[in-house]
């Protein structure tokens, strides 16, 4: 089951590798994070990333590795931009010759780079950002300007106090033309002592959500006023301006600007299920540890696992972990078709990858922040426990709602992609990749479901189907509906709860769709595919409706445990005292809990101050 989890034999062992590394070096210690002062823990980032750039530097790692470790350290900060955004951005949008010197030095960790998109007053409309760079013909420059306080770079991770460099996104005006929205890559702090360049304010945006998370990571605000960068720092390889000043536009679709949010959606699916099996793991394992009641006949105590609310519960995320992960291993395989296609200039897989990675980042982030929720509530008063790992992995994961496109604006983008369909599908165009069902619309708008027991919910073909009629059929609904509102606009505004409906149906297909298929491919070991087909089924019938699933449940139990054991989490990334691999859950809580700094002395600061007194005057007072 790790194999088949990690995707390879390979994937596991270098997993395995990194994560061990990890554990086993000091400098990587969490147990105390969420404790420390946002300061201590700013620093802390800044010594583990150092620490990371090092071990990575001596011991050769290749990228896969390096990518790993970072990830086994998981405590958010700069790196993650850097590595994430602004090399993907420069290589995306930026000529050969741009690639060649920025990303020589970005590989290098001699500069340390942003996306700085989002500002104060506009986030998820990219087309209303403020920022402007104006062309300098005079001096080969561009100005770089914030007009208004909304027009603040506002929220770009790294930026309030790391980054070097970063890449700005600014309404691009020459020759008194404003052409909308472009990147430009813009030096922000001195190489030499780290202070912000003339003209450039900058700072911390605050802290966030939750103890330690993401506040270990400076998301900054910066206002620019009137500072000049070289012509030859807008990434050019979608439309450059000239030394004259004009502006020309490659033969490209213009969306190719947004190519980085498109990438890093797709890292984001996987980054979920990631986030949702640790939970789960946790849930598991302490569940099958926990003991609550016994019979009546005063026989042993029953561990909660076995409580059939817990199961129905607690399994259907076991199963979107497991469901998540695979559709996750297949959007990035898309993401690499589409990107080979777009090199060769075939642009007509553009909308799909978009769609898709849009659909699945929403859909996979939503579901994995309400599971973390709701794990910490199955693992009782102790999963409230920092020591639990349960609040800061929900701290952390929350914003993944919103960042990289809130979630209900990408559903949007999906259902308008999803009635652009439906109206080719209406006039005879076959539609191809994840919308081909549409094509079956004739039967997919009349049949009736062959599922009545838990065995048929095992039958991939019934399964498909019934998922495929259900997308269709709400996403054909609200095109009926659209067409008969005073406008294409305003039927979509007033059918937006719906049409995010109609979205969420098509991107759940999608993932029962992907999980059939993984149970189609080779999978070695004993039961682990008759494990998978259980889940599989599990998976899409929660979504369906909830009867009947007590079976599958019963099935699942016996090897819930190796389920979770098969994610391959040391206890260092899983960083829980209830995961624990060995169970011994009760001496790690007592041994967390005299970890904190209230524990540091017996009587409290603040005692002779405010508690003595209070103390000491209410004795008086009932003396009298
Ligand atoms: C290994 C270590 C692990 C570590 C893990 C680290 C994980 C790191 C994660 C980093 C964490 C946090 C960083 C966060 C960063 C950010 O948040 S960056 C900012 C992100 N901002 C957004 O996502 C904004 C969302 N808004 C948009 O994307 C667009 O503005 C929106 C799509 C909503 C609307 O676009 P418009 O241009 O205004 O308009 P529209 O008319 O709707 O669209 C026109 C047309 O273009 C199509 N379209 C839109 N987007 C795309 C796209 N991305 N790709 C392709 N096509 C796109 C759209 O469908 C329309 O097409 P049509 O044919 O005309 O219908
Ligand atoms: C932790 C974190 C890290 C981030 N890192 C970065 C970064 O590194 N770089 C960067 O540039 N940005 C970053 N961001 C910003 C992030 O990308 C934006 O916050 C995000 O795109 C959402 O935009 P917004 O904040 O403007 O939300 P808004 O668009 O203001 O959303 C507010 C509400 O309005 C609703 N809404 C908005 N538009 C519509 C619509 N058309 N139809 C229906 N409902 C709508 C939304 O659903 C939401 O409920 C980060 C944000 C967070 C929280």
């Amino acid at each position: 089951m790790k194999v088949a989890w990690a995707g390879s034999r390979h994937a596991v062992e270098v997993a395995d590798r990194m994560a061990c590394l990890v554990a086993s070096d000091p400098v990587f210690r969490k147990d105390t994070r969420t404790m420390l002062s946002r300061k201590e823990l700013f620093k802390d980032t800044l010594k583990k990333a150092a620490h990371a750039w090092k071990r990575t530097v001596e011991l050769h790692l290749t990228e896969e590795e390096a990518n790993l470790l970072r990830l086994y350290i998981d405590q958010p900060g700069y790196v993650d931009l850097h590595w994430v955004m602004f090399v993907p951005a420069i290589k995306g949008q930026g000529t050969e010759e741009q690639q060649k010197k920025w990303l020589t030095m970005a590989y290098k960790f001699q500069i340390i780079g942003t996306y700085a998109q989002t500002e104060l007053g506009h986030g998820s409309n990219v087309q209303g950002l403020e920022t402007t760079a104006t062309f300098d013909p005079s001096t080969d420059e561009f100005i770089m300007h914030s007009p208004t306080l909304t027009s603040s770079k506002w929220w770009p991770g790294g930026l309030g106090k790391t980054s070097t460099h970063a890449v700005v996104y600014a309404r691009l005006i020459t020759e008194g033309k404003d052409y909308g929205i472009h990147g430009f890559i813009m030096q922000l702090r001195s190489l030499d002592d780290h202070s912000p360049l003339p003209g450039i304010t900058i700072g911390d945006i605050g802290g966030k959500f939750g103890s330690g998370a993401y506040n270990s990571m400076d998301n900054g605000v910066m206002r620019l006023d009137h500072v000049r960068i070289p012509r030859d720092q807008m990434l050019m390889r979608l439309a450059q301006v000239t030394r004259e000043g004009k502006y020309v536009h490659s033969d490209v679709p213009k969306q190719l600007l947004y190519g980085t949010m498109v990438y890093v959606r797709q890292t984001i699916v996987a980054d979920a299920s990631r986030a949702l099996s640790r939970a789960v793991c946790i849930a598991v394992r302490y569940g099958a540890i926990r003991k609550q009641f016994g019979s009546k006949a005063g026989g042993p105590e029953t561990q909660v696992l076995n409580y059939k609310t817990q199961q129905s519960r607690l399994f259907p995320f076991l199963a979107s972990a497991y469901a998540f992960r695979f559709v996750g291993q297949w959007l990035k395989w898309l993401y690499t078709d589409v990107t080979q296609k777009l090199e060769s200039k075939d642009f007509s897989t553009l909308p799909e990858a978009h769609a898709c990675t849009a659909g699945l980042k929403s859909v996979t982030t939503s579901a994995t922040a309400d599971a973390i929720e709701e794990c910490q509530k199955l693992c009782g008063g102790h999963g409230y426990l920092n020591s639990s790992g349960l609040p800061e992995l929900f701290a952390v994961n929350l914003p993944a709602c919103t960042y990289e496109g809130d979630n209900v604006v990408l559903l949007l983008q999906v259902a308008r992609f999803l009635m652009k369909t439906v109206s080719q599908v209406a006039s005879g165009k076959q539609p191809v990749g994840t919308t081909a069902y549409m094509g079956n619309i004739q039967h997919l708008m009349q049949c009736k479901s062959v599922v009545n027991t838990v065995e048929d919910w095992l039958n991939p073909a019934a399964i498909k189907e019934v998922f495929e009629a259900r997308a269709l059929r709400m996403a054909v609904n609200c095109a009926q509906n659209i067409s008969k509102a005073p406008s294409q606009e305003e039927g979509f505004s007033e059918l937006s709860p719906d049409l995010v409906e109609a979205a969420v149906a098509h991107v759940q297909l999608i993932i029962v769709t992907k999980f059939i298929e993984k149970l189609q491919e080779d999978i070695l070991g004993h039961g682990v595919k008759e494990q998978l087909q259980k889940l599989c089924g599990i998976y899409a019938l929660h979504l369906i409706h909830n009867e009947r699933l007590g079976k599958l449940y019963a099935q699942v139990r016996p090897n819930a445990v190796a389920l979770v054991d098969a994610f391959d989490y040391t206890d260092h990334y899983l960083g829980s005292a209830l995961g624990r691999y060995d169970g011994d859950v009760y001496s790690a809580l007592y041994k967390e809990a005299w970890k904190d700094p209230l524990n540091e002395t017996v009587v409290p600061d603040g005692y002779q101050e405010h508690l003595r007194p209070l103390l000491k005057q209410q004795l008086k007072l009932s003396r009298l």
